[in-house]
C-alpha cells in the first residue's frame, strides 16, 4: 500500500503537487493520469524519496522510503529508463542493483528471461533501443521481488507485443496481490489495464474512482437508434419520458433508457429498428472532460498556416 497524506511540492511560485491525499491499494492495477505537467512524476519521485515534499506526507506500507531496508524488496519503480550507466552490461547493471539492495545474484537471470532481454544480457546498455531500455528499467523494478510497483511510462518505446507483455505482467502482479501503480497517456491502453483510476490537474486530485464509475460519471453513455418509422418512435420515446438527442439522418442518440427499453416499446407499437447500438463512452472521452479546465499546455488548432508550409519563411532566406 502507498499512501499519501496532504503532499505537497512547490518549486517556487510553482505549485507541482498541491495537497494529494489518496491510497494506491494491493490486488489491483492503478492508473494514474493527467495532463502534461500535472505533477505525476514529481509525486512519484517524492513516494522513492528522490524528492523532498514542501509538506504532507508519503508512506510505503506505513514506512518511508529512507527507512526501509533494501528498498527494492519493497517496492521497484520504472520512472527513467535512461538512468542506465551506458557503459555497463545489461547483467552487470542489474547485478550491481542486487550486490547493493540484499537481492540474490540468482534473481539477475530471472528477471532478463522475464522482460525478454536473455539474449543481450551482456551488451552495453547505450547500445540499447529506446524500448529495450524500458525493459531493463522493468527487469530492475522486479529485482527485489517487492510487494508494491511503480511505472511512469512503461508502455514508451515498446512495440506492439511489448505493449500487449507488459499489460499482462501488470495485471498478473496485481493478481498475486501485489501492489501497482502505473502512470500513461496511452488511454486505450490504461482502459484495458487498470481497475481503479487517480487523476490530478495541476497537481490536485480530480479523482480517486473505479475505472467503470469514472467513465460513467464524466461522459455521456446513449444508445443509437435508426428506424424508418423516425417520428412515431419520437414520439413513443416522448410518452415514455425517455430523453432523445436528435442526430443526423435517420439515427437518434437516446441518452435516457436502456436500449431493452427502447427495443420493448417498438415492439409494443410494432415499429420498425434498422438499428439499437449502446454507445459507450470512452476513457479517453471521461479524460478530457474531466481534465479540459486544468490543461495547461494547449496545441493550436484551427486557422494558422497547414503543416507543409512551417518554415516556408526560411526560403530564400
Ligand atoms: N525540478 C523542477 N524545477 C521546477 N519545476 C519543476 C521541476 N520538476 C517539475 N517541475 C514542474 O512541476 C510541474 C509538474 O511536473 P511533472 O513532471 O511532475 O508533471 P507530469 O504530470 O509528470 O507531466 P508529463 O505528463 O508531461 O510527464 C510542471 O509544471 C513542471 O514544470
Amino acid at each position: 500500500m502507498i499512501e499519501l497524506e496532504g503532499l505537497t511540492k512547490r518549486y517556487g511560485e510553482k505549485v507541482a503537487v498541491d495537497r494529494l491525499t489518496f491510497a494506491v491499494r494491493p490486488g489491483i492495477v492503478t492508473g494514474f493520469l493527467g495532463p502534461n505537467g500535472a505533477g505525476k512524476s514529481t509525486t512519484m519521485r517524492m513516494i522513492l524519496g528522490l524528492d523532498h515534499p514542501t509538506a504532507g506526507d508519503v508512506r510505503i506500507d506505513g514506512t518511508h522510503y529512507r527507512q526501509l531496508k533494501d528498498p527494492l524488496t519493497y517496492i521497484g519503480a520504472l520512472l527513467d529508463a535512461k538512468a542506465v550507466h551506458g557503459g555497463r552490461s545489461a547483467w552487470n547493471h542489474l547485478l550491481c542493483l542486487a550486490q547493493s539492495n540484499g537481492v540474490p545474484a540468482s534473481r539477475v537471470a530471472e528477471v532478463l528471461d522475464v522482460v525478454g532481454l536473455t539474449a543481450v544480457a551482456r551488451k552495453k546498455a547505450k547500445g540499447f533501443s529506446y524500448g529495450m531500455g524500458q525493459r531493463l528499467g522493468i527487469a530492475a523494478a522486479l529485482l527485489g521481488d517487492p510487494r508494491i510497483l511503480m511505472f511512469d511510462e512503461p508502455v514508451n518505446g515498446l512495440d506492439p507485443e511489448g505493449i500487449h507483455w507488459i499489460r499482462n505482467l501488470m495485471k498478473s502482479l496485481a493478481a498475486q496481490g501485489r501492489t501497482v501503480f502505473v502512470s500513461s497517456h496511452l488511454m486505450s491502453e490504461m482502459a484495458l489495464t487498470a481497475d481503479h483510476l487517480v487523476v490530478i490537474g495541476q497537481g490536485r486530485l480530480l479523482a480517486d474512482t473505479s475505472m467503470a464509475d469514472f467513465i460513467r460519471t464524466n461522459a455521456r453513455s446513449y444508445v443509437r437508434v435508426r428506424t424508418p418509422q423516425r417520428e412515431r418512435l419520437l414520439d413513443v420515446l416522448h410518452e415514455a419520458g425517455i430523453t432523445v438527442v436528435e442526430a443526423g439522418g435517420e439515427a437518434l442518440e437516446v441518452e435516457g433508457g436502456k436500449a431493452e427499453r427502447i427495443g420493448e416499446l417498438a415492439a409494443q407499437y410494432g415499429l420498425v429498428l434498422h438499428e439499437l447500438s449502446p454507445q459507450q463512452a470512452s476513457l479517453e472521452e471521461a479524460f478530457m472532460q474531466l481534465t479540459a479546465e486544468s490543461v495547461e499546455y494547449h496545441a493550436h488548432a484551427g486557422p494558422g498556416p497547414a503543416p507543409q508550409d512551417w518554415g516556408a519563411g526560411w526560403k530564400g532566406a
